[in-house]
C-alpha cells in the first residue's frame, strides 16, 4: 500500500512548453486557475527501475519516492453564475483539481485564486468510528470551517436529513455502510458556499435517499454563485452544466459549451 502522499517540493519554475498562456480574467471571476501543476510524491513505493534486487538492497540512503505529475499546467477562469462540468477518464486529474481549488493540496507550480472559501462535497469526510453520530456531526461541521453557533443552528436539520433517528447517539461503528454514507452526505451538505464543488461519488444510499440527495444538491446549486461538478455521467453533465472542461492526462483537452465538449469526448470514448 502506498504511504500517505506528501506534497512534492517546489520545483524551479523554469519554463514549460506545455504550460498554457496566462489566463484572461473576464467579468466577475470567482475561481482563477493559472498554469497549475500538482505532483504527488509516494514514499516507499516499489519502483521497478530495472536495478537488481541486490543492488536495490545495497542502495544507500532512503528509498526514492515515486512522483505522479497529476496536473500539468491547467488554466481556466470560472465566473459568477456558471455551472461547470469536469470530465475525463480515470486518473486524468479531476479529483486532484477539485482538491487543489479547495486548498487541500499544495501546487508545485502555478496558482489558484478564489473569491471566498470553496466547499468541496465529497464522501471522504474523515469521521471517527468510535464517536457517536452526534459528536461526528459537530466535529465534521467544525472541520469544514463552520462556526460553533452555526453548527448548533444546523444540527437538527443534519440529523433529520441523515435519517439516523435514535442511532445518532450510537457510535458510528454500529452503523451500516448506507447509514454512514448518509451521515457523511448530511454533514458535507450542511454548509452553503458561493463556490460549490461536487464529486459525483456523492450519489450514494438507497433510492429514496438518492432522490433526497439530488434535491438537496439542487438547493445548494441554486444558492451557490459558481458550481463545479465532476462526473462520469455525461448525461448529468449535459443536464446540469452550461460549460464543460475535459481533462486528459492532467491537461485541459477542451473547454467550452457542454454539448460540444461532451460530443467530442463521446467521439473518442464510445
Ligand atoms: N494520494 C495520491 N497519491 C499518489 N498519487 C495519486 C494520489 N491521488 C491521485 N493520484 C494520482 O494522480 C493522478 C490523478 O488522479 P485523480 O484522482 O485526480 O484522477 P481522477 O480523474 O479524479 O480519476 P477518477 O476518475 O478515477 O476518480 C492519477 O495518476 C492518480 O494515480
Amino acid at each position: 500500500m502506498p504511504s500517505d502522499p506528501e506534497p512534492a517540493p517546489r520545483e524551479d519554475p523554469g519554463t514549460d512548453e506545455h504550460a498554457a498562456p496566462p489566463v484572461h480574467l473576464g467579468e466577475d471571476p470567482m475561481v482563477v486557475v493559472d498554469r497549475l501543476h500538482v505532483t504527488y510524491r509516494v514514499l516507499g513505493a516499489d519502483t521497478d527501475d530495472g536495478s537488481s534486487r541486490v543492488r536495490r538492497a545495497l542502495r544507500r540512503g532512503r528509498p526514492r519516492p515515486r512522483e505522479v505529475h497529476a496536473l500539468r499546467g491547467v488554466s481556466f477562469v470560472l465566473h459568477r453564475g456558471e455551472a461547470v462540468g469536469v470530465i475525463g477518464s480515470n486518473g486524468s486529474g479531476k479529483t486532484t483539481l477539485l482538491r487543489s481549488i479547495a486548498g487541500l493540496l499544495p501546487s508545485d507550480r502555478g496558482q489558484v485564486f478564489t473569491c471566498g472559501q470553496p466547499v468541496l462535497l465529497g464522501v471522504n469526510a474523515a469521521l471517527m468510528n468510535d464517536l457517536t453520530g452526534e459528536r461526528n456531526i459537530v466535529l465534521g461541521c467544525l472541520a469544514m470551517g463552520m462556526p460553533l453557533r452555526e453548527v448548533r443552528e444546523k444540527y437538527d436539520d443534519v440529523v433529520e436529513f441523515s435519517g439516523l433517528g435514535k442511532f445518532v447517539d450510537m457510535p458510528m461503528r454500529t452503523y451500516s455502510t448506507g447509514m454512514a454514507q448518509r451521515l457523511r452526505f448530511a454533514i458535507a451538505t450542511a454548509q452553503t458556499s458561493e463556490i460549490l464543488m461536487i464529486d459525483e461519488a456523492l450519489a450514494t444510499g438507497d433510492a429514496r435517499f438518492r432522490r433526497r440527495s439530488e434535491d438537496r444538491l439542487k438547493e445548494l446549486r441554486d444558492e451557490a454563485a459558481t458550481v463545479v461538478l465532476v462526473s462520469h455521467s455525461l448525461g448529468t453533465i449535459e443536464e446540469t452544466c452550461d460549460r464543460t472542461i475535459w481533462l486528459d492526462h492532467g491537461r485541459v483537452r477542451m473547454d467550452g459549451p457542454s454539448p460540444d465538449v461532451v460530443a467530442a469526448y463521446r467521439d473518442e470514448h464510445e
